[in-house]
């Protein structure tokens, strides 16, 4: 099986997923958010295909990139908190409208926890809408840890987030994996020393996951039980 394979034939004890584009398609909630933020600042609007490039750095990242986009000059702060206190609005009225777990996803976490193998949540999300969004998609129930963009003083690529949730579980690094879809994902794996699997189908700025050699790259989650 391409999981154990990774683990001389068991499997890990500790799995942390990332949550954009790894187990949640949340660019079109997204878009529909920058765009109405786009929308109120008088700006154009810019649509799905921008947007998903731009995630995965956190939400503050995001709005900065659809500013710089839009044109803005990058030192106007003042425009900036406006953008952003408009974005956490409209984020959150919308954040579970359009988006949807990806395939394969719910049997994937279904089968780690017949397994009974701990698993944690480490996105660069804010934990407002991350919560939100567990509970609107019934995911909790499978995370010992969720950790958000804001929860700590250092996000993805950094690895202080997987550190934190590996000591907070009390799993070693050698039998902890990471799941992302990122640079962001998997540059925080391999500084933190863990393994790392990467999905292709989710948000990388354009490129592929494969130029930053993840451990196993998958299709679909499911992939790894076969
Ligand atoms: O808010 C983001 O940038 C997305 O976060 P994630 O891909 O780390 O879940
Ligand atoms: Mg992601």
């Amino acid at each position: 099986m391409l999981l154990t394979s990774l683990y001389d034939g068991e499997y890990p004890q500790l799995v942390l997923f990332d949550l954009d584009g790894t187990l949640l398609d949340s660019v079109p909630d997204l878009t529909l958010a920058i765009d109405r933020m786009l929308a109120a600042l008088d700006r154009p609007i810019v649509g799905e295909t921008q947007v998903r490039n731009w995630v995965g750095n956190g939400a503050q990242m995001l709005v900065k990139r659809a500013l710089a986009y839009s044109g803005a000059a990058e030192d106007d702060s003042a425009l900036f908190d406006r953008a952003f206190e408009l974005f956490l609005h409209h984020y959150g009225l919308c954040c579970a409208e359009q988006s949807r777990l990806y395939s394969g996803v719910r049997d994937f976490l279904n089968a780690l926890q017949a397994r009974q193998v701990m698993m944690g949540l480490v996105t660069n999300k804010p934990m407002s809408f991350t919560q939100t969004l567990m509970d609107e998609f019934d995911l909790r129930q499978y995370f010992s840890v969720i950790l958000g963009g804001d929860s700590l003083a250092e996000k993805k690529p950094h690895p202080l987030p997987l550190r934190y949730a590996m000591e907070k579980i009390g799993v070693a690094v050698e039998q902890t994996l990471m799941v992302g879809d990122s640079r962001s994902d998997i540059k925080a794996a391999q500084a933190a020393g863990c393994r790392v699997v990467a999905v292709t189908y989710g948000y990388n700025h354009g490129e592929p996951v494969s130029l930053y050699q993840p451990d196993i790259i998958v299709d679909d989650l499911m992939q790894l039980t076969r």
